[in-house]
């Protein structure tokens, strides 16, 4: 499957988690950030949170991590139910150990990117992993307007993927919404989280369908979208 829509529970009612997962049953992926106030400035949800919510959801848990000290408390994310856990390159003191260890644990491997940190120099990292995640706002809020300068860097992370030939997932996080998605998949990016542009719709399942089929008639031309 080429496209994949994540919508973020960041802009779900927390005192309704399960139902709200529920809302968007039919997406791929339900994305939840961790903030600590720390790495952000910002505090959400932790351990104990995700574990009951994945107890309460079929749909697998993306987890995107905008935490200090990820080495430390990565792992315990999968342990908690995570079917994929991204932890942010500015917060890994040995990203090739913790993205191993994540692997190891049975989880995906995701490392992200706030939009002044660069890919070049993670470029030897990508075989380590399974997905890039490149903010497409300043991490720590929901409902932010996305930042169309950050379209070059998804589109050289694209092609970094292409040249080593990866079969890695290349995800956008932040603003993303019918306005903006297709020019995330022009650049390159198949997997699309959605907060507001999905729990601010009347409908949000079907806000989710209306994203995939957006997104779905740019990647249904793009060369790299068949190689998985
Ligand atoms: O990581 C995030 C913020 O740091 C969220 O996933 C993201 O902002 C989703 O919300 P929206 O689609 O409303 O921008
Ligand atoms: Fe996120």
């Amino acid at each position: 499957m080429a496209v994949q829509i994540n919508p973020s529970i960041l802009s779900a009612d927390f005192a309704r988690l399960a139902e709200e997962a529920k809302a968007v049953e039919g997406a791929d992926w339900l994305h939840v950030d961790v903030m600590d106030n720390h790495f952000v400035p910002n505090l959400t949800l932790g351990v104990p949170v995700v574990e009951s919510l994945a107890r309460a959801t079929d749909t697998p848990l993306d987890l995107h991590l905008m935490i200090e000290d990820a080495d430390r408390w990565a792992p315990q994310y999968v342990e908690a139910g995570a079917g994929s856990v991204t932890f942010h390159a500015e917060a890994a003191a040995a990203p090739v150990r913790l993205a191993r260890e994540i692997r190891a644990k049975g989880a995906r491997a995701s490392m992200a990117l706030k939009p002044a940190t660069p890919i070049e120099p993670y470029e030897d990292l990508l075989p380590e992993l399974d997905m890039v995640l490149i903010m497409t706002v300043e991490p720590g809020f929901g409902g932010q307007a996305f930042l169309d300068i950050m379209l070059p860097k998804i589109r050289r992370t694209r092609e970094l993927i292409s040249k080593h030939g990866l079969q890695m997932w290349l995800q956008v996080d932040g603003g993303v919404s019918a306005a903006t998605i297709e020019r995330c998949a022009e650049a390159g990016a198949d997997v699309f989280v959605a907060g507001s542009a999905v729990y601010g719709a009347e409908n949000p399942a079907e806000a989710v369908r209306a994203l995939r089929a957006q997104a779905e008639t740019v990647t249904a031309g793009a060369a790299w979208a068949c190689s998985h």
